[in-house]
């Protein structure tokens, strides 16, 4: 048996061991609050709780699937029964259970975000409305604003305050487009991602016999990143505990970065007065075993400027660590380069693999220049969110086409497939279909079996002949599992052959991420876990997937992480790249319109702080393309309200390709150098102002180091490294073309560095 019990602090102990009861753990960045969720819901399975009784809900997939492991590992296969994952997949789950209910049928689409704008648009379209005043991503957030405060179209448009606000933007007729959005989903049997919070919302306010059903069932909920849950999943949760009130939720108010998605933090502190005050188990942790003191301590003196928050003092026992760098670049692209380097140069220094490194930035188009330099020095990369391997054109294209077969209501997908491959049908004739069917308030399929009624000609042979091949795979689909059928679908639709005729590179990337997504679900069919094995099954898996839950693209996991600092809640890696601070994009100018944007930018930035375990690099840069623009930046204000006694100003030289080397080292480094004095100069007296600790700002050597200078070195020798100081030579390896040398450091201990990259100079 594990003992798990042995591995936790007081406090922690006392949240695993809680029996019955509401129990709320509000605690710091690395104190252990997943742990001990973990270990809780292991402990009550122990104690003989039915895993089938436990809901709990993560942030993204892939925590869940990393909490079952480990709650495998203690009680067994038994954790796979857990009811665990998301929000969006828990009650998608459940919505397909109970479709029937709020006249939905089980195999419903699940409209993506994409799906969501393109129903727009024609919906923009349709009105006769100017799709320049009602901007689609305007006309979404608004609808998906309104949705998750749990308001439905008809409350919205008789809701006076609203009202006013929409016409005050200049666009009254939104209540109106999303009456008519909300109808178009529902004729579609579709559902967006806001709708499984908001149906579910729907489905237990309206039907207390299937509220019962699963408060009875639920024994204990459980939500991890409380903080992060807006009005909508709050109420579900809070519904879904009131018979048993064993209610456990974990958070951190210092985290809480979706406020500008309708998460509230209020919850945390309406949790006690809806449970009772008296009721409510409160757990503090305080102790962060992730990171260093130095990273612990900046990363509370940063929290500390935030005036609305709870109290508690995070700590650390660790040791201090190395100080955090920070990198000035004259442009975006040298602080991809200088990024890339740094990386470079602590993988080799420390023997570090590249899943020790994450890069974080505030906007996923920062992603480009780090990209671009980690592949000139041969670093793998994976990048989370950005464009996905599910939202590539090809891997919709087939994925619309099983989403029709499943359900042939889905507007949005026959809209994608109608005329691919090509059958000629026009623009036109697809729209006009869509009207018919709105007018009629009846599905697109229903049109498409009458439709020598509405369409002539070709045009009208062709959609019949559509309708065959798709009545053909539906034939299949209570025979066949999903991988026969997708296999049968993209061979039969032609969607194969098209990609397979297309000799070009780009096209034959595209077959081969076909294959890749046929791959995906034969893996999906032969996972144990997956007790249905069907298409819509697989479908429901990957719709609900979260940026964070990322395929990868090939089997070569060790790769550094590049992703938005958004994405990387929850996570820690020993190395951390924080980019990108400057400001107007980190704090970014676009969420500053008060101080309540401001401080949630700057929990943000704690989030992306605490992330890191050993080493915390921060860097900004002084130009930037904007827009297409050239655009001069300052540095970010978060860099000065840090406390500067854990910074250090790092004089790295550019990336050590092999061009690099070819110019002499004082061209690389002398801009960074005489940058970061002025940096540092301009630090100084704002803190002076500010009256913050005078900094100590460490400087490294400015000895001109000659990276060649070290072809006859041999053991005993006197050396000076750029960042470990002076040191003796110990021994010289040769290993091929690879030389190494073990050197005993006076101040930095021993270690191996490879002589073609380790910036020694001999000492005489
Ligand atoms: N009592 C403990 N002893 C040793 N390590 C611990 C202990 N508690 C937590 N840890 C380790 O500290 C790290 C942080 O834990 P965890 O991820 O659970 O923290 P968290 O509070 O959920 O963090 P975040 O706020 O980022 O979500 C993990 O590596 C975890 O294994
Ligand atoms: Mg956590």
């Amino acid at each position: 048996m594990v003992d798990y019990i042995s591995g936790l602090n007081e406090p922690q102990r006392e949240a695993v061991m809680h029996g019955d009861g509401p129990l709320m753990i509000i605690a710091g960045a690395g104190s252990g609050k997943t742990r001990v969720l973990t270990y809780r819901i292991a402990h009550l399975i122990e104690n003989g709780v039915d895993p089938f009784r436990i809901l709990s809900l993560t942030f993204t997939n892939k925590a869940a699937g990393e909490m079952r492991h480990r709650i495998e590992k203690v009680v067994g296969t038994e954790a796979r029964n857990i009811w665990m994952g998301t929000f969006h997949s828990v009650f998608a789950k459940i919505l397909r259970i109970e479709a029937k209910a709020i006249g939905y049928t089980s195999n419903f689409s699940i409209y993506d975000t994409d799906d969501s704008k393109s129903l727009l648009r024609s919906i923009v379209k349709e009105m006769g409305l100017d799709d320049k005043t009602y901007r689609v991503n305007s006309v979404f957030s608004r609808i998906s604003g309104a949705k998750n405060r749990l308001i439905g179209p008809d409350d919205y448009i008789n809701n006076s305050v609203i009202q006013a606000d929409d016409e005050s933007a200049r666009m009254p007729h939104i209540g109106r487009i999303y009456r008519q959005y909300a109808l178009r989903c529902f004729q579609a049997n579709a559902m967006d991602f806001d709708d499984l919070l908001f149906n579910t919302n729907v489905l237990f306010r309206d039907h207390l016999d299937i509220l019962n059903k699963y408060q009875h069932k639920f024994q204990h909920v459980m939500v991890d990143e409380f903080q992060d849950t807006n009005v909508s999943q709050y109420l579900i949760t809070r519904k879904l505990a009131a018979v048993h009130q064993n209610i456990c939720v974990v958070g951190d108010d210092a985290q809480s970065i979706y406020a500008f998605r309708g998460a509230n933090i209020e919850n945390i502190l309406n949790f006690q007065r809806d449970y009772g005050k008296e009721n409510v188990k409160i757990v503090k942790l305080e102790q962060n075993y992730r990171s260093t003191k130095t990273i612990v301590e900046a990363a509370n003196s940063i929290i500390s400027r935030n005036k609305h928050q709870l109290e508690k003092h995070v700590f650390t026992d660790n040791e201090a660590g190395p100080l955090i760098d920070v990198i000035k670049a004259s442009s975006d692209n040298e602080e991809g380069r200088l990024v890339a380097s740094a990386i470079f140069e602590t993988k080799m220094n420390e023997s570090l693999t590249n899943n020790d490194f994450a890069i974080l930035y505030r906007t996923n188009a920062q992603s480009r220049a780090f990209e671009e330099a980690l592949r000139k020095v041969s670093i793998k990369y994976r990048i989370i969110g950005g464009l996905s391997f599910y939202q590539r054109k090809e891997i919709k294209d087939l994925i619309a086409y099983l989403r029709f077969t499943v359900n042939q209501q889905d507007e949005e997908a026959f809209k994608r497939i109608i005329n691919l491959p090509k059958r000629g049908i026009g623009d036109t004739t697809v729209a006009k279909i869509s009207v018919i069917a709105a007018e009629k308030q009846d599905s697109v399929w229903e049109i498409v079996a009458e439709i020598s009624k509405h369409v002539a000609g070709r045009a009208a042979i062709a959609i019949e002949g559509f309708a065959d091949l798709i009545k053909s795979f539906k034939l299949l689909l209570d025979q066949k599992d999903a991988f026969d059928v997708a296999s049968h679908i993209a061979k039969a639709s032609g969607l194969l052959k098209e990609l397979y005729d297309d000799k070009t590179v780009e096209g034959l990337a595209r077959y081969e991420n076909v294959q890749e997504l046929l791959n995906a679900i034969k893996e999906f069919v032969d996972n144990p876990d997956n007790d249905e094995k069907s298409l819509g099954a697989f479908l429901q898996s990957v719709s609900l997937l979260t940026t964070a839950d990322e395929k990868e693209d090939d089997g070569d996991n060790d790769r550094v992480t590049l992703m938005t600092i958004h994405a990387a809640k929850g996570l820690e890696f020993k190395n951390v790249h924080i980019v990108g601070l400057e400001e107007d994009l980190f704090p970014s100018q676009m969420m500053l319109e008060s101080r309540n944007d401001l401080e949630e930018e700057r929990r943000l930035f704690y989030v992306a702080i605490t992330r890191a375990e050993k080493r915390l690099s921060m860097s900004y840069a002084e130009t930037r393309y904007h827009y297409g623009r050239l655009k001069m930046c300052e540095p970010s204000r978060f860099l000065m309200e840090m406390d500067q006694r854990y910074l250090k100003m790092s004089k790295l030289r550019s990336a050590p390709s092999r061009m690099d080397f070819d110019r002499p080292e004082r061209d690389r480094s002398e801009s960074t150098s005489s940058g970061s004095m002025s940096f540092v100069r301009s630090l100084a007296q704002k803190t002076a102002r500010s009256q913050a600790p005078q900094p100590i700002v460490s400087h490294t050597p400015s000895a001109d180091f000659t990276p060649t200078s070290t072809a006859d070195l041999a053991a005993g020798q006197r050396v000076e490294h750029a960042k470990f100081g002076f040191g003796t030579v110990k021994q010289v390896d040769v290993n091929g073309t690879e030389r190494k040398a073990t050197i005993q450091f006076e101040q930095a201990g021993e270690k191996v560095l490879l002589l073609s990259f380790a910036k020694l100079r001999v000492v005489q």
